[in-house]
């Protein structure tokens, strides 16, 4: 028996860190879960937690430009991210919040709520005890992973794509009477881009030692390998 536990123990890859971030839009979440399924990692989206304290902040009558009242509120909800990269989940007081994060709403005022201090004091807290929680390794996106977050990550990957194929795929995704034309899907993108990145705590920024994948011309499925390709060559290093 103990000749099998070593055994495994020895021949087990060891837990990579891996952090991605990048403008919006850019294919993070549908990148980070599949590199995560396939090598057996977890998966947090820190970008879903930002839109959960925001949805709380709505419905708690927060005034989500009042920083202040923003920052009085951070500390309150209780937020709780499942890392399964088949089935991630986020709960905000025990209510699952998986579907209204998404809404315009939300969308529109995360950035403000994004850029209070002590905001990001708190999820950054949160998010470094879920990426050390575990002897697997973790894919973690957002915008500042790699600069703040986690900046030892074994691996560091910064996204990027022209705002006109963002603002195309994410057209793809809308539908009915939320289908926005092209242009203001590409305006919006841009606005929050700039927001998020023009902000004064953890903006979103490439890390220096972060590695760049510009995925404008690049299939899903290109990008996917490219990113297994940088941490296995990481692993076996
Ligand atoms: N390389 C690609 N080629 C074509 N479509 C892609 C590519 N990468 C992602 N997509 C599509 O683009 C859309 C946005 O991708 P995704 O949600 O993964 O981006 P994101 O960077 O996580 O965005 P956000 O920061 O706004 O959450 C999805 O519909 C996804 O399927
Ligand atoms: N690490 C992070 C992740 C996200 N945000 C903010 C900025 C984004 O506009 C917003 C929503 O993220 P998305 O769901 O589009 O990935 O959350 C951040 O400031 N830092």
């Amino acid at each position: 028996m103990s000749v099998t536990v070593e055994t495994a123990a020895r021949t087990a890859p060891a837990a990579v860190i891996v952090g991605i971030d990048g403008p919006s839009g850019t294919g993070k979440s549908s990148t980070s879960k599949a590199v995560a399924a396939k090598l057996g990692l977890r998966y947090l989206d820190t970008g879903a937690q930002y839109r959960a304290i925001t949805w709380w902040m709505l419905n708690n009558g927060i005034d989500v430009r009042d920083a202040a009242a923003v920052a009085d509120a951070a500390g309150k909800p209780s937020l709780v991210s499942g890392t399964d990269p088949a089935a991630p989940t986020i709960t905000v007081d025990g209510q699952d919040a998986a579907g209204p994060i998404r809404t315009q709403e939300v969308t529109a005022a995360v950035s403000a709520v994004s850029a209070v201090p002590e905001v990001r004091a708190r999820l950054t807290e949160l998010q470094r005890g879920i990426a050390a929680d575990g002897p697997r390794g973790i894919v973690v996106e957002g915008r500042d992973i790699g600069t703040t977050v986690l900046p030892d990550a074994d691996v560091k990957i910064f996204l990027t794509a022209s705002a006109e194929a963002r603002a195309a795929r994410r057209s793809g995704e809308l539908s009915g009477k939320d289908r926005a034309d092209l242009a203001a899907t590409q305006a919006a993108l841009v606005k929050r881009d700039a927001a998020d990145s023009g902000r004064k705590t953890s903006p979103l920024a490439k890390a220096d030692d972060a590695v760049e994948v510009d995925t404008t011309e690049l299939t899903l499925n290109q990008v996917i390998e490219c990113v297994v390709t940088l941490i296995e060559e990481k692993r076996t290093a």
